[in-house]
């Protein structure tokens, strides 16, 4: 089933203070599953970033629709986009964004609690989240107290405790070092799995790309390439690796 439709996306940066104008993203289409896993990987400057922005609702295309789930929120006032994204797009970024006052539990619980559900449920579905993370041992710790790849489950817990439609990663290894960085992936495939969760993930990493399904290439704001994973990882991190060669550009 089709989750999200990007169709003939346009981004025009206008020209700004002697600056030209730049076609950040041009006339660009694809279409992401329920329960895909797709990486957009791409140069600096390829339009990665306006691409996520875009999909996530932070900025506006200059021409072009995105649907997700059927709706086109490309049409939605401010408001309505707000609280769309907020009932049906789930983030994860690579400086976590946790809440330093809050402990573990209560950064994960923070969306329900928002939502004023009952404290009841948002207590089972806070445990249950918690154990399925492995964070439950940490569950009164402050951010400040853990580690790294402690607090990118964290945060994906978070993310994940409203069932998001779709979730946006934007360089989810980002800070992490190698096995923290092989921790997140191995969770974030978990739940592409288990919950059939659909992930968009824009990075750098051929490490972090290598447990997508697919992998996609933006180049001058263009779809160039596009290669898709028989399961076996270490081969797809070689096919990764040689797509970035062909694709060329500073990674
Ligand atoms: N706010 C902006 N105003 C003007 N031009 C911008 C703006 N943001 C990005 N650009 C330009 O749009 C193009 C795409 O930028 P974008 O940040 O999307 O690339 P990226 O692939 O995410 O790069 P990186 O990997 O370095 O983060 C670049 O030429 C960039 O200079």
């Amino acid at each position: 089933m089709k989750i999200l439709e990007c169709k003939n996306l346009t981004k025009i940066y206008d020209a700004y203070k002697g600056a030209q104008a730049v076609k950040a993203i041009n006339n660009l289409s694809f279409t992401v599953n329920e329960g895909d896993f797709i990486g957009i990987m791409g140069p600096s400057g390829s339009g990665k970033t306006t691409l996520l922005n875009i999909l996530s609702g932070i900025d506006t295309c200059t021409s072009g629709e995105v649907l997700i789930g059927g709706k086109n929120i490309t049409a939605l006032s401010k408001d309505k986009l707000a609280l769309f994204r907020r009932d049906n797009l789930g983030f994860i970024f690579q400086d976590f964004n946790l809440l330093d006052s809050l402990t573990v539990r209560e950064n994960v619980a923070f969306p329900l609690t928002l939502d004023k559900v009952k404290p009841s449920e948002i207590e089972k579905r806070t445990d249950e989240i918690l154990k399925y993370f492995d964070i439950y041992s940490i569950k009164d710790s402050y951010p400040y107290n853990i580690s790294g790849g402690q607090k990118q489950r964290t945060a994906e817990a978070r993310t994940l405790i409203k069932n998001p439609k779709i979730i946006l990663a934007d360089e989810p290894t980002g800070n992490l070092d190698s096995k923290s960085s092989f921790n997140v992936m191995e969770s974030l495939r978990k739940i592409n799995q288990d919950k059939n969760s659909t992930i968009v993930m824009v990075t750098h990493d051929p490490f972090a790309a290598s447990f997508c399904k697919n992998v996609i290439f933006i180049k001058d704001g263009q779809i160039k390439l596009q290669i898709d994973s028989d399961g076996a990882r270490k081969d797809f991190y070689d096919k990764v690796v040689e797509s970035q060669m062909i694709i060329g550009g500073e990674n």
